[in-house]
């Protein structure tokens, strides 16, 4: 479990959190990119980051798990292994060769598509959302929106990092939502994402280093 009974936080966290490097300015000027390559370098504290979703994700009856290209693939895929769950992958434009369907949105440093293959998820099935980074929370909206078109029924998106310079508002579906976010940490951030709302769970404070 993320969060211990006794209140706590789980211990691998601090590694989690400490294996991604920040990089001031990229991929444009006033963006403190999170890195998570280093993360990747390390093959415990990886192990212990997609473990963290399979621990929450096991006993939910879960069918399948979309990825969000590209980060969303590597914790999204082993993720789907462990749960012997279908892997979805939700890809940049023009990169599927079979029918899709279409979402833009909006970045913090730009405007992006999701598509998706039809067919590859059924009405009624239970389905989470995994990326690595929850900034404006456009790329999880545009993924929702994907996978409820086709009447999939999405009960969770996890990330592993949610930026504090959001705290207090997330934008979805191009407008502000009143989305109280008690803290930023490198765990799952979002819980009950449901049509246009994303409703925070409650986190553990890891939030010296910000
Ligand atoms: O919450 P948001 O404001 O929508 O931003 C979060 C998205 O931005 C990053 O991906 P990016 O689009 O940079 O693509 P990449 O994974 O291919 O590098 C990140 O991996 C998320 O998918
Ligand atoms: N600050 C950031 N670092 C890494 N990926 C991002 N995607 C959107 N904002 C980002």
């Amino acid at each position: 479990m993320v969060e211990e009974e006794n209140g706590g936080v789980d211990p691998r966290l601090q590694a989690i959190k400490a294996a991604i490097r920040v990089v001031p300015h990229f991929p444009k000027p006033g963006i403190m990119f999170n890195d998570i390559t280093t993360l990747l370098l390390r093959p415990k504290v990886f192990k212990d980051a997609v473990e963290i979703f399979v621990d929450r994700y096991r006993d939910m009856n879960i069918s399948a798990v979309a990825g969000v290209e590209a980060r969303g693939f590597i914790f999204g895929t082993p993720l789907a292994l462990a749960l012997g769950a279908k892997f979805i992958p939700l890809r940049k434009p023009k990169k599927l060769p079979g029918e899709v369907i279409s979402e833009s949105y909006v970045l913090e440093y730009g405007t992006d598509s999701l598509e998706m293959h039809l067919g590859s998820v059924n009405q009624g099935e239970r389905v989470i959302v995994i990326d690595d980074l929850v900034a404006t929370g456009g790329t999880l909206c545009a993924a929702i929106k994907l996978l409820e078109r086709v009447g999939a029924d999405v009960i969770e998106c996890a990330c592993l990092i949610g930026l504090p310079k959001f705290k207090g508002g997330c934008w979805l579906h191009g407008k502000p939502e009143d989305v109280s976010w008690e803290t930023f940490t490198y765990k799952l951030v979002i819980q009950g994402c449901k049509g246009d709302k994303i409703i925070a769970g409650k986190q553990p404070r890891l939030d010296e280093a910000w």
